[in-house]
């Protein structure tokens, strides 16, 4: 189990000693991994904890809202993956103005070294930290020396096909092309969306297709529009019942992604996903994961129904096929 800090204050005295990855990690890619990896690898040796430091959103939200793009993951999503990558403890960060205006002598003394017990650091060569951004992985290696910890900055990740270093930038525009299969390969999962399953419109049963519509505040980079072959990964109502099994249930999908063109009753883009071969599912309320695998075709507008029919009889045949 992962231990979750939502404050330094938080940490319990004599937690360390431990190696510590700061960053962003947004959307815990393969780059964000080699780093943790690399942490995971030092702390054995040192018979230390593996702690990640991230902040609850993205430090450019408060510093440069304009140029703040939207996250690939949410916060949970965040915590879920890094505990996933390996780690023992995620001290979460809040960006906020204090945050943005502590040193950065005062971060590295009083986060890492006092609160967190850091024998070793590890920052990606872009780390920036303390007031104005005035730390740097130099900087940060100087505080390390006079302070007593070891500081590792890992170089870029390359992707093997492209030799370009792997971002969460770009991912981001893969996903806002649709190319989830390349997202996939850069992530080393398929990237997913996660929210709670509202009541719609009521029209997906009356075309043979019912479909599970996640709430307007769903988490996670929502890709380009159109339907999307993936999985709907049920994590249950959250009730005591849901507690005591634990059950997750993982079902094939189809998935659409849009304002649903052919109506003209849906103001907001809107992820919904049917789920092949079941009809007697009950899904309203529940905390489900859509996962994103292959792109089928762009959203169309229709006119009329059977013809939408006919197109989504076609979809199925052909996300069948992608997830085979
Ligand atoms: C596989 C699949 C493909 C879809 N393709 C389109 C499409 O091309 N154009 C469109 O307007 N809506 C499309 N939709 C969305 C449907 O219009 C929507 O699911 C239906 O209106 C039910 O909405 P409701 O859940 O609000 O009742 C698609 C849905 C699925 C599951
Ligand atoms: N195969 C299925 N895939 C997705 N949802 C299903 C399926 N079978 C039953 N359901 C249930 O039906 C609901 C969707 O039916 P639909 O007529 O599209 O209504 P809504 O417009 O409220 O989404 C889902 O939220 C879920 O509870």
């Amino acid at each position: 189990m992962v231990t979750v800090f939502r404050d330094p204050a938080e940490v319990p005295p004599g937690f360390g000693p431990s190696v510590v990855a700061i960053g962003k990690f947004d959307g815990v890619h393969s780059g964000h991994r080699a780093v943790i990896d690399r942490a995971r690898v030092d702390a054995a040796a040192l018979g230390a904890r593996v702690v990640a430091v991230t902040f609850d959103r993205n430090p450019l939200s408060l510093l440069r809202p304009e140029l703040c793009p939207q996250p690939l993951v949410g916060l949970e999503q965040k915590i879920g993956l890094l505990a996933a990558a390996g780690v023992d403890a995620v001290l979460v960060l809040r960006f906020d103005d204090e945050l943005a205006a502590l040193p950065a002598r005062t971060f590295v003394e009083s986060i890492l070294v006092g609160a967190l017990g850091a024998v070793a650091v590890l920052v990606g060569d872009d780390f920036r930290f303390g007031r104005g951004g005035e730390g740097d992985p130099g900087v940060l290696t100087r505080l390390g020396e006079e302070l007593g910890f070891d500081v590792a900055v890992i170089g870029d990740v390359r992707a093997r096909d492209a030799g370009r270093r792997v971002s969460s930038t770009w991912v981001r525009d893969l996903l806002a092309e649709g190319d989830v299969e390349g997202a996939a390969r850069l992530l080393g999962r398929p990237h997913a969306v996660e929210g709670v399953v509202v009541h719609g419109l009521k029209r997906g049963r009356e075309l043979g297709y019912p479909t599970a519509n996640l709430s307007a505040d769903a988490a996670g980079f929502i890709p380009a529009d159109g339907v999307y072959a993936g999985w709907l990964v049920d994590q249950g109502a959250g009730d005591a019942a849901d507690a005591a099994t634990g059950s997750v249930i993982r079902y094939p999908a189809a998935i659409s992604v849009g304002t649903n063109p052919t109506f003209d009753d849906v103001p907001q883009r809107q992820i919904e996903a049917y789920v092949l071969d079941e009809t007697g599912l009950d899904l309203y309320g529940h905390r489900v994961e859509v996962r994103f695998t292959a792109r089928i075709r762009g959203m169309v507008a229709f006119t009329g129904i059977p013809a939408l029919i006919a197109q989504m009889d076609d979809d199925i045949v052909r996300v069948r096929e992608a997830l085979a």
